[in-house]
């Protein structure tokens, strides 16, 4: 199958690079989107077959999968050409999906799939086989660096100056929706989650800036009728994107692997 990678930044760079060394059987680097051309000729001079470069619709016209690896404003603008050609579509920039539900119908309308991988989250599987039964809450709270937070629109929007703290603050406190607005670049694990479980409303999130971590933690506590559950994952931030932690690639990469896999563990 052909991929495109839409965004060459921390994520898609390393996706490409795992195509282009061959370690995803079944799937072939066909083509790539760049803001910048001097980036799209940096990425294809870093690869062994350099691959060609479109913008979002010859992505669509030209790939069999795409991976969206943007800026999480760009969402709509790739996920529309993708799923109207009844393509896949592998979406990073979860928390997208909380605003743009009209696109899921688009996907089922004209035959496109959407996945969402695990991304820098674990646990996805047992949420899912939970909600075959009944889930009574989801909680999760989220520590980040203060360079992680840096930029949101929240922050910036209400003044909120953090290079200085010293103890952990909470930001902000609500359900996975009202959070979503405000973070978008910083809830792809809570979106994911909330998907997976009790659905984005009634997940509730904490958002801690935290001056004494060095990495991303995320913690989830499960409460069901099958059973309950804590999950806790520290990544280790990526060479190119410290906010972005390394076991986000690692897991699309897992995930094309088992598409195609004989063998496939996990739900
Ligand atoms: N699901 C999950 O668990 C996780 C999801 N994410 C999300 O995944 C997404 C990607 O993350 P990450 O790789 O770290 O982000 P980066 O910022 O490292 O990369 C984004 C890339 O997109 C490029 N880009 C910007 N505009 C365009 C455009 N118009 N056309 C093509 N490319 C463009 C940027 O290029 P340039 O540098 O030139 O602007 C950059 O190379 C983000 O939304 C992030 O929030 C991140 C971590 C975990
Ligand atoms: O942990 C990460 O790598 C990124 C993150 O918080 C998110 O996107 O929700």
């Amino acid at each position: 199958m052909k991929v495109g990678i839409a965004g060459t930044g921390a994520i898609g760079l390393s996706v490409a690079r795992a195509l282009d060394a061959g370690d995803i059987p079944g799937f072939q680097l066909a083509a790539i989107s760049a803001r910048r051309a001097e980036r799209a000729a940096e990425v294809n001079g870093a690869l062994a077959t350099p691959v060609s470069v479109h913008d979002f619709a010859g992505l669509a016209e030209h790939c069999d999968v795409i991976i969206e690896c943007l800026p999480p404003q760009l969402f709509p603008e790739i996920a529309r050409p993708v799923l109207l050609a009844g393509k896949t579509l592998i979406v990073l920039s979860a928390s997208q999906l909380l605003q743009h539900g009209e696109l899921v119908d688009l996907a089922e309308e004209h035959g496109g799939k959407i996945i969402v991988p695990s991304g820098a989250m674990l646990g996805l599987d047992a949420l899912k086989a939970a909600a075959v039964g009944t889930i009574t809450s989801v909680s999760m709270t989220t520590r980040k660096p203060v360079a992680g937070l840096q930029g949101a629109p929240y922050l910036v929007k209400n003044g909120i100056e953090l290079s200085g703290i010293t103890e952990p603050v909470c930001i902000m406190s609500g359900s996975v929706s009202e959070i979503a607005r405000e973070f978008p670049a910083n809830v792809n694990v809570a979106a994911a989650i909330s998907l997976a479980g009790l659905g984005p409303d009634r997940t509730t999130l904490e958002i801690w800036a935290d001056p004494g971590v060095t990495r991303n933690v995320h913690s989830v506590q499960v409460a069901s009728d099958s059973s309950d559950f804590t999950m806790s994952i520290e990544g280790r931030p990526s060479d190119e994107n410290p906010a972005t932690g390394r076991i986000t690639a690692q897991s699309v990469i897992a995930l094309l692997r088992q598409m195609t896999a004989t063998l496939r563990i996990g739900t």
